[in-house]
């Protein structure tokens, strides 16, 4: 696995002549303001968390999303799956715009052609396994499909554990749990936001493997929002935000290994969040090389 670099600020823009209509996720020019523009001093409260994104990913790819502290990563996870509104643009989802729909019709379309997975896992601690990956399809108001839901456990490897309840199993069996809830719709797009953080570097491995297995056997595709340069290195792309806006991408290529990859990620993001600290306090450069 290996990466090369792409410092375009349209990440994806290349797909889309050919995956314009049949494309997974689709932003255009979308904007997340946090606080008020009106009042006298209220253009300095005010936050723009994302500044304009366009992006295009086609069906079956996994894409990771990294960037320094605050500079958009959950924004723009949460605007692409719907659960947070963008103030300008409009998001689409198999080609169904998402930013026109009301409440109602969003929930439902996150209920029957999304799929999530958090970092706390977010397991109902009160239900079995086999019932928590059944949730999706109950909150959708279809009849819930327990071969379905044996054949996503198995997937995941865990098709013994259908009975046992979250806090009988390991951190690393609970995710794939929650892999396995957010694959049990078979999903148009899955939405993983920090799906390894709270894992080590083993556990987290066998969850990204299945991620990546989701992808190139099953046809998911897959947002990944992370920090960690290792998780990000299992992606086919690595988009880099800084300030609320692409800041170039890294694709995977050729045989390269993993831990190539890794620390190329690692020192895009060094350089991107050496950049973001000298932009809130030009001193830091300077204190940086004195420092070296
Ligand atoms: N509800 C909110 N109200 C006001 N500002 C917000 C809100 N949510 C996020 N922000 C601001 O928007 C910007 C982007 O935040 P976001 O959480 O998307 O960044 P991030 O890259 O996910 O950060 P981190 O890696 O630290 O989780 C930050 O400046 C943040 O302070």
């Amino acid at each position: 696995m290996g990466l090369r670099s792409k410092r375009d600020d349209t990440a994806g823009a290349e797909h889309t002549a050919h995956t314009r209509g049949r494309c997974a996720v689709e932003l255009r020019g979308v904007t997340r303001r946090y606080g008020r523009l009106r009042g006298p001093r209220s253009a300095q409260r005010a936050v723009h968390a994302l500044r304009g994104i366009d992006l295009v990913l086609p069906y079956g790819s996994f894409t990771a999303v990294m960037g320094p502290s605050g500079s958009g990563k959950s924004t723009f996870l949460q605007c692409s799956a719907g659960l947070d509104r963008p103030t300008s643009g409009t998001v689409r989802l198999g080609g169904t715009e998402i930013t026109a729909l009301n409440e109602n019709k969003l929930t439902a379309l996150r209920r029957t052609r999304l799929g999530f997975v958090f970092q706390a896992f977010n397991l109902l601690p009160s239900l079995t396994v086999e019932q928590n990956v059944l949730l999706p399809m109950r909150l959708a108001g279809h009849r819930p499909d327990r071969r379905r839901a044996a054949e996503v456990l198995g997937q995941v490897g865990l098709a013994d554990y259908a009975k046992r309840r979250p806090h009988e199993m390991s951190g690393g069996q609970q995710q794939r749990v929650a892999l396995a809830r957010a694959l049990v719709t078979a999903p148009e797009v899955v939405f993983a936001d920090e799906p390894t953080g709270a894992l080590d570097t083993a556990t987290a491995a066998e969850v990204l493997g299945l991620l990546r297995h989701a992808v190139d056997g099953l046809g998911a595709t897959v947002v990944m929002v992370t920090h960690d340069p290792a998780a990000a290195a299992w992606a086919d792309r690595v988009l880099f935000l800084a300030d609320g806006a692409f800041a170039g991408s890294l694709e995977r290529y050729g045989d390269c290994g993993a831990r190539d990859a890794a620390d190329r990620i690692a020192a895009r993001m060094a350089d991107l969040t050496s950049r973001a600290a000298q932009a809130r306090d030009p001193r830091a450069g300077a204190g940086a090389a004195v420092a070296a």
